[in-house]
């Protein structure tokens, strides 16, 4: 399969360089001017698992707008707000055969990609895995190598042909896919555990063990969830998890699958970055608005990582001001 990577941070390259190794031909494609010039000054990419064992692998990187080859596949790997920016960079590789994948976290980015490419052609899902981008040019991929798990759903629900291929490209990658055919109830499912851990860990400063080991963890869980849940079953949202099963299932991923993560929006908080916080809690309280109903605690949720983000940006003007008068 000839792939392009769509957004060449820490899940671009960790699904590309795991295609990649199983003989896929694999293009890595960003924006990022110091990834760009890391990756190319060293040949590739420094990959680590579980911060060891670093080796370089050899890839090949350019800007979207620079790479002009067909591709059977493109996958979407930028934070949901550049969804659209980077579908635009790429809308000349998209012809009546290509497919595009997201497994991006939050919901929206699907409908923004699909103003770029017929539906039948789009493959959402969920990546149940954490990886850390160190800095330009150097991720780590957490967990053994076969860990974590992706869930792949067609957006029409009727999956073809390519998506059997894609499935088994994946299982030769280790990756543990699984073939879903419930869209939206797929989506909601990590939805709520990026709602409750990306951002708790990033308001909070902590790792998804840490939260999992408050003594009111279990309550706070809750309380995010059911709320959510009856959100998602006005929105239509085939949930195949009962409440209780969900709030268990967030609790064991943090405490035993990836406990000393710090979540990819914590990543982003103490990167500078905007986080992606409106396209999880703020999908909640959308969705909720859309059916005459309240998302209060999924809204504070919301307002608080804003005002992280601009509590940031603040103590930087403050500290330049500190530098300036002294
Ligand atoms: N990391 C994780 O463990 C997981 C992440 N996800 C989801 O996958 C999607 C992609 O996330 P992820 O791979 O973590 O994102 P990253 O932030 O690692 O990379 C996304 C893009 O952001 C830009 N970028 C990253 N860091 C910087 C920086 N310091 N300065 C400037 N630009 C930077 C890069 O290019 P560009 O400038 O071209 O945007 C990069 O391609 C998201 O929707 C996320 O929620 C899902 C499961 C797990
Ligand atoms: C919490 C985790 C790793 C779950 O897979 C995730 O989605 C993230 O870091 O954004």
């Amino acid at each position: 399969m000839k792939i392009a990577i769509a957004g060449s941070g820490a899940m671009g390259l960790r699904y590309g360089v795991l295609l990649q190794e199983v003989g896929n031909d694999v293009h890595f494609l960003d924006t990022w001017d110091e990834n760009l010039a890391a990756i190319k000054k060293n040949h590739g990419v420094k990959v680590w698992r579980d911060g060891e064992n670093p080796r370089m692998v050899k890839v090949n990187v350019c800007r979207p707008e620079e790479f002009n080859e067909k591709v059977d596949l493109i996958i979407v790997f930028v934070k949901d707000m550049h969804t659209d920016e980077m579908m635009n960079k790429c809308k000349h590789l998209i012809d009546e055969d290509t497919y595009v994948l997201t497994n991006q976290n939050g919901i929206g980015s699907v409908e923004v990609i699909e103003k770029y490419v017929n539906k039948n052609r789009i493959i959402a899902g969920t990546a149940v895995i954490a990886t850390v981008l160190n800095g330009p040019g150097d991720v780590d991929f957490i967990g053994k190598r076969g860990a974590g798990s992706v869930n792949l759903v067609n957006v029409t629900e009727k999956p073809d042909s390519f998506t059997y291929k894609l499935v088994e490209e994946m299982k030769k990658a280790q990756m543990n896919p699984a073939l879903k055919t419930n869209y939206k109830g797929t989506l909601w499912t990590k939805l709520f555990l990026n709602a409750v851990a990306n951002t708790l860990c990033t308001l909070m400063n902590i790792t998804m063990g840490t939260f999992a080991a408050y003594s009111n963890s279990k309550e706070l869980t809750e309380r995010i969830v059911y709320e959510a849940y009856r959100v998602a079953e006005a929105d239509g949202v085939k949930l195949e998890q009962t409440r209780e099963e969900i709030v268990e299932h967030i609790l064991y991923v943090s405490k035993y699958g990836n406990p000393l993560h710090y979540p990819s929006m914590h990543q982003d908080m103490s990167t500078g970055r905007p986080t992606e916080v409106d396209y999880i809690n703020g999908a909640i309280v959308k969705t909720a608005k859309k059916h005459g109903l309240e998302a209060p605690t999924s809204a504070l949720l919301v307002d608080l990582v804003h005002l992280r983000e601009e509590m940031r940006e603040s103590k930087v003007l403050i500290e330049v001001v500190q530098k300036v008068t002294k």
